[in-house]
């Protein structure tokens, strides 16, 4: 008997589930292509597998551009060049999400990285989403709050205004401090509502004083890679 037998109802692991969507992913990337690194643990998987096939030289003449300073530093870590972002479009971006609706809309920014997220990826030909399945939803806003980047000056009077729009939501802090993104700023986490018009929303809070962005992608994403223990699914819009 092994010494410590898998419970029945073993919880699958998530880790090898979010690399399995990413392998996904990385499999899209062909030699000379300039790609979207996306942010947060399972892009960690997919810019590791673009370094490795690097490393072994079945890619070459790939170019990254980083949606956070992590990932640039990953990258440069695992040997792929970063450029910064410039007008050109990008042949394809890989991140992560945090949830998905049926139609591939996407809430992001749990991991604090939108802004950079959704200017790299607005310009990339193809946007590939990689996800273990906790993170498929019916509707926006079911498990996840919407992030949504601040100013930092006046943040207490954008805080206000957002409270019309949305009330429920707090300043994330998760310590003494508030969280800093990468561009200096703030971010609050908005609960949203059950009869969410997420375009509607998305116009509204883009029109706020002191909103820099938020982290509804719509209609952004081609394409998702979402791992279960039953194997990958690959989702279209
Ligand atoms: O939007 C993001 C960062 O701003 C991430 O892509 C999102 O939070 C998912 O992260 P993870 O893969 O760690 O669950």
């Amino acid at each position: 008997m092994p010494e410590n037998p898998m419970p029945e109802n073993t919880v699958p692991d998530l880790e090898a589930l979010k690399k399995e969507a990413a392998l996904r992913a990385v499999a899209l990337v062909q030699s000379g292509m300039r790609v979207g690194l996306g942010t947060g643990s399972t892009a960690r998987y997919a810019i590791e597998a673009i370094g490795e096939r690097l490393a072994s030289g079945e890619l070459q003449g790939v170019v990254g551009v980083a949606t956070s300073d992590a990932s640039e530093t990953l990258a440069r870590q695992v040997g792929i060049p970063v450029e910064p972002l410039d007008p050109r479009p990008l042949d394809l971006a890989i991140d992560g999400a945090d949830e998905i609706d049926p139609q591939l809309n996407l809430i992001k920014g749990l991991g604090g990285a939108l802004l950079r997220e959704k200017l790299t990826e607005v310009q990339a030909r193809r946007l590939v989403i990689i996800a273990d399945h906790t993170k498929l939803v019916t509707r926006l806003g079911e498990k996840a709050p919407l992030p949504i980047e601040i100013a930092r000056f006046g943040f207490l009077s954008t805080i206000e205004r957002l409270r019309e729009l949305v009330p429920g939501g707090r300043l994330r802090q998760p310590g003494a401090q508030p969280y800093v993104t990468d561009n200096g700023n703030y971010i609050y986490d908005a609960q949203l509502p059950q009869d969410l018009d997420a375009t509607a929303l998305e116009r509204q809070l883009k029109g706020t004083l002191g909103v820099v962005e938020t982290g509804f992608f719509l209609g952004m994403a081609d394409l998702a890679f979402v791992a279960a223990p039953e194997g990958v699914r690959e989702l279209k819009r």
